[in-house]
């Protein structure tokens, strides 16, 4: 058996820790390297693949060092907008030709049911005058919206554009900032920080009469390991150097 040399990055973090344990207990993996704030990269190029589960603020800066070492990189941390996956593809293109080249997934949400949710969302969409999404997560969450919810937003709003569905109507003319939440790519998006929650999200989507909620929610960082899991073993050998979410690897 082939086995996964592996290093994480943020390993000592909510995701990292688990990722760490995943690894360790995956029988064609082994954790080559745990690395942290304060810590050496330098112990990651033992590693075939390299997990980042890190920050938004710290996630480049690591994602460029994957990428001029040549190492595959699957990425959980949030954050990733479309000037940011143009550096990426920028830096992969900067590799001297002959040198090893990486390729970089970038995962959104790691768990089956979220990359689920984000399909249905996508494929609901034209049918329905009004889109909404909520997402609700656990309060020491760094960024809002999540990265998730982003990303529904982006499918949701190509999937309307492809279709030709007009905006969602909306009369608001008054209002207390951020009482209608933020604007991704024409979607609203609404944030909630509660104690007690994971990770969670709600596509509200309505019109002619009815409603329909497609709603997913984490209830432990277990959730996202297939995922993740399923990326490690697969980021090597996927048809393009940059690739965003893991849809492709479920056959969806
Ligand atoms: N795609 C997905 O399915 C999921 C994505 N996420 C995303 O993953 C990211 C991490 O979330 P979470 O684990 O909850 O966050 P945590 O804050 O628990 O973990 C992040 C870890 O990274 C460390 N870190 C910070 N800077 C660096 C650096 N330069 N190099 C190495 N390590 C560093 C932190 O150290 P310190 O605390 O000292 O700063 C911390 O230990 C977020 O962006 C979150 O949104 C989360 C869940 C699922
Ligand atoms: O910070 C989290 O917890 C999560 N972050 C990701 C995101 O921003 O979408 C994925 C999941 O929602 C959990």
């Amino acid at each position: 058996m082939n086995v996964i040399k592996v290093g994480v990055l943020g390993a000592r973090g909510r995701m990292g820790a688990e990722v760490c344990r995943a690894v360790e207990g995956a029988d064609d993996m082994e954790l080559v390297a745990a690395v942290d704030q304060g810590d050496a990269l330098d112990a990651l190029t033992a590693a075939q693949v390299v997990v980042d589960f890190t920050h938004p603020g710290v996630v480049m800066d690591n994602l460029r060092w994957c990428v001029e070492h040549g190492l595959h990189a699957v990425v959980g941390t949030s954050g990733f907008d479309p000037e940011r996956l143009a550096a990426v593809r920028g830096w992969q293109a900067d590799r001297p030709t002959g040198s090893p080249a990486g390729n970089v997934l970038i995962g959104p949400n790691f768990g089956i049911g979220a990359v689920l949710m984000m399909d249905f969302a996508r494929r609901a969409a034209p049918f329905f005058e009004s889109v909404e999404i909520v997402e609700l997560h656990h309060p020491q969450k760094a960024d809002a919206p999540s990265g998730t919810a982003y990303r529904t937003a982006e499918l949701v709003a190509a999937a309307r554009a492809d279709a030709g569905t007009p905006p969602p109507p909306d009369a608001t003319t008054s209002e207390i900032a951020g009482a209608r939440g933020a604007d991704v790519a024409g979607v609203r998006v609404h944030a909630v920080r509660l104690s007690g929650l994971i990770a969670h999200q709600e596509v509200l989507l309505g019109g002619h009469g009815e409603t329909f909620t497609i709603r997913h929610d984490s209830m432990n960082r277990e959730s996202f390991m297939p995922g993740v899991l399923l990326a490690v073993r697969r980021v090597g050998d996927l048809p393009d150097r940059l690739t965003v979410g893991i849809e492709s690897l479920l056959g969806l």
